[in-house]
C-alpha cells in the first residue's frame, strides 16, 4: 500500500470486516498491512478483512474466472489466510450490491474453499435482504481429539468446512471462560494447521447456542463457517443425516452477535442464512499508510 486507499466496514452477525476494494488487484496486502489494519485501536478494526478483487487479476482465482467474475481474498485480524469465511462471504456480495457491481438475486463467489453460490433476497420492509450462501459439503474427518481451557477439557467433533473446526459440546457457554485471557489449546497432530474452536450448548429442538474462538482473529462475535459445522455436529449427534433420511435437518444457531439458519439439503450441501451490513466507508491517509505499513 503506498496511497491514500478506499476502505469499508461491514459486519455479518457482529463478525467484522475492513472491506478493501481493489478490482485490479493493485494493492499489496502483506500480512503486516492487513494486521495493521485489523487493529482495534490503532486501525480501523475487525476480524477480518476482505480484499476485493477480480478473478481474473489474482493469480489464487484465476482459473476459476469463467464461473465467479469476483474473488473473495479473506485474511484473518492477524495477517493470516484462511480458506473461507461464511460471514464473510455475505457481506463481500453485499458490499458488491451496495457499489453497483450486481444487484439482488444470484451470483457466485470465488473463494479460496472453492466457488460458493450466493442469493441476496430482495429488501422489504424490515430492511435489507438476508443473504443465503451454498456453503457446499462438510467432512467429518473420524480422528478423536480434545480441546482444553483451564481446567476443562472436552471431547471434539472435527468438521471441515472449507476450513477446520472442533465443535465441542459443553454444559453452559460459561465454562469457555474468558478465551482471551485462556484461548482454547488443541493437539497440533490432528489440527497442524490450527483450528476453530466451537463451544456449543442446546437451547431447545434443532436449536442451539455457541461461542466461537477462531484461528487468527480470536474470539468473535459469530462465525458463519462454525455455524455450520455446529449444525452437523448437532444433526449427528441428534441421529440426523439428511443424505440417508431424505429430509433436510434445518437449525437455528444463535451466537452473541446475531442468528443464523442452516440447512443441510439431502444431498449433503449446506445452506446457511443471515444478515450482511455495510456500515461505513472512508480512505485510509496516506500518512497512516507511510508510518504504519509502508
Ligand atoms: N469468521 C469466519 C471464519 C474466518 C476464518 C477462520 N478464522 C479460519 O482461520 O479458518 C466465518 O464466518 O466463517
Amino acid at each position: 500500500m503506498s496511497t491514500r486507499t478506499a476502505f469499508l466496514k461491514g459486519h455479518g452477525t457482529e463478525n467484522d470486516f475492513v472491506i478493501v476494494p481493489d478490482p485490479d488487484n493493485a494493492v499489496e496486502l502483506t500480512p503486516t498491512a492487513v494486521a495493521a489494519l485489523c487493529d482495534r485501536r490503532a486501525g480501523i478494526g475487525g476480524d477480518g478483512l476482505l480484499h476485493v478483487v477480480r478473478s481474473a487479476a489474482h493469480p489464487e482465482a484465476r482459473h476459476l474466472a469463467d464461473e465467479a467474475e469476483w474473488f473473495m481474498d479473506y485474511r484473518n485480524g492477524d495477517g493470516s489466510v484462511a480458506e473461507m469465511c461464511g460471514n464473510g462471504v455475505r457481506v463481500f456480495a453485499r458490499y458488491l450490491q451496495y457499489a453497483g457491481h450486481i444487484k439482488a438475486g444470484d451470483l457466485a463467489v470465488a473463494t479460496r474453499g472453492g466457488v460458493k453460490k450466493v442469493h441476496i433476497a430482495k429488501a422489504d420492509a424490515h430492511g435489507e435482504g438476508a443473504v443465503t450462501v451454498s456453503m457446499g459439503r462438510a467432512e467429518l474427518p473420524a480422528e478423536q481429539a480434545t480441546v482444553t481451557v483451564g481446567e476443562r477439557s472436552w471431547p471434539t467433533v472435527n468438521v471441515n468446512m472449507g476450513n477446520p473446526h472442533a465443535v465441542a459440546f459443553v454444559a453452559d457457554l460459561a465454562h469457555a471462560g474468558n478465551l482471551f485471557a485462556a484461548p482454547p489449546t488443541s493437539p497440533a497432530t490432528v489440527y497442524p494447521e490450527g483450528v476453530n474452536v466451537e463451544f456449543v450448548v442446546d437451547r431447545g429442538p434443532r436449536h442451539v447456542a455457541m461461542r466461537v474462538h477462531e484461528r487468527g482473529s480470536g474470539e468473535t462475535r459469530s462465525c458463519g463457517t462454525g455455524a455450520c459445522a455446529v449444525a452437523v455436529a448437532a444433526a449427528r449427534r441428534d441421529g440426523l443425516n439428511p443424505s440417508d433420511t431424505g429430509e433436510p435437518a434445518t437449525y437455528t444457531v444463535d451466537l452473541p452477535g446475531g442468528t443464523l439458519v442452516i440447512t443441510e439439503r439431502t444431498d449433503g450441501g449446506i445452506e446457511m442464512t443471515g444478515p450482511a451490513v455495510i456500515v461505513a466507508e472512508g480512505e485510509i491517509t496516506a500518512e497512516w499508510i507511510k508510518t504504519r505499513i509502508a
